[in-house]
């Protein structure tokens, strides 16, 4: 069984940033993760990369040979890595053990996750080669300051949950650059009737029935939560910080998506297996 944990969000969520730090906060524990970059236009890294889609296809060529713009060119990059999903990703995961942990560097185009099957097809690839995988959804703290960016915030992570059927961990990105903690604290775990309640004061009248429906659906997939990150903590933290904003730590967030893949309740098993104390 493997681990992987797909990281998307909108372009600039901090995504490469989250893989960076969780690269960085794993060294530090001594905890073996591969991170793969799945964007064929990412230049720089801040991590070791494990295997890169650059290898199968680069997006300069596609542009300059086809002609298209950086979209199309991305769009029809992972179409490419779609068709060569049998050859390159299997030949590539041969390389990985049967307990190893990785984390996919996704490119931020959203609709690679809302309406177009690649990204689909290549988790249930993943899937069939026996890897339990979560998505791990990034969106910017500076977009959540008023309810209808919370609205739209939380609908595109829910057309992924939704086309991707996966577990699926929401994370507040960057809140070491929110000064305001009110603008985010009401939409950590907001109570539906309060949003329903801002939504049609910032709205004209005619909205009412859509914003009834907008936020049922929202609180019927119990997906209006995150978890606020902020890189700057370190240790398990989970709670206030100084300036009393609620906020946790990459470790904390790793623990949580562990629990949903069920990292390390195997590893539990095979020690208990070979442990000879535990015979009698
Ligand atoms: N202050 C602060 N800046 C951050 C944080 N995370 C990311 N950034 C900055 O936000 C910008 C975008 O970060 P990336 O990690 O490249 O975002 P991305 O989601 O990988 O972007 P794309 O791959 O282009 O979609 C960079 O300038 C980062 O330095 C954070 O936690 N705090
Ligand atoms: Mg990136």
């Amino acid at each position: 069984m493997g681990y992987a944990q797909l990281v998307i969000g909108p372009a600039g969520s901090g995504k490469s940033t989250y893989c960076s730090s969780l690269h960085q906060h794993c060294e530090t524990t001594r905890r073996t993760i591969h991170i793969v970059n799945l964007d064929p236009a990412a230049e720089n890294f801040d991590y070791p990369v494990a295997m890169d889609i650059r290898e199968l296809i680069s997006l300069d060529d596609v542009m300059e040979e086809l002609g298209l713009g950086p979209n199309g060119g991305l769009m029809y990059c992972m179409e490419h890595l779609e068709e060569n999903l049998d050859e390159w990703l299997t030949e590539e995961l041969d390389n990985y053990l049967d307990d190893d942990y990785l984390v996919f560097d996704c490119p931020g185009q959203i609709e690679l996750f809302s309406h177009v099957p690649v990204v689909k097809n290549f988790v249930e690839h993943l899937r069939r080669k026996n890897f339990n995988v979560c998505v791990v959804y990034l969106l910017d703290s500076q977009f959540i300051t008023d309810v209808t960016k919370f609205i739209s915030g939380c609908m595109s992570s829910l057309s992924a949950m939704v086309q991707l059927e996966l577990p699926h961990v929401n994370i507040l990105s960057k809140m070491d650059l929110v000064t305001n903690k009110k603008d985010v604290e009401n939409y950590l775990d907001p109570e539906p009737q309060l949003l329903l309640a801002e939504l049609n004061q910032r709205m004209a009248p005619q909205f009412q029935k859509l914003n009834k429906s907008l936020i049922e659906v929202v609180d019927q997939y119990s997906m209006v939560s995150f978890l606020p990150l902020d890189l700057r903590k370190e240790s398990s933290f989970n709670g206030k910080d100084q300036y009393s904003l609620p906020s946790c730590s990459i470790q904390y967030i790793l623990s949580q998506i562990d629990n949903c893949i069920q990292y390390g309740e195997d590893a539990d098993v095979k020690v208990k297996n070979f442990d000879p104390e535990e015979d009698d």
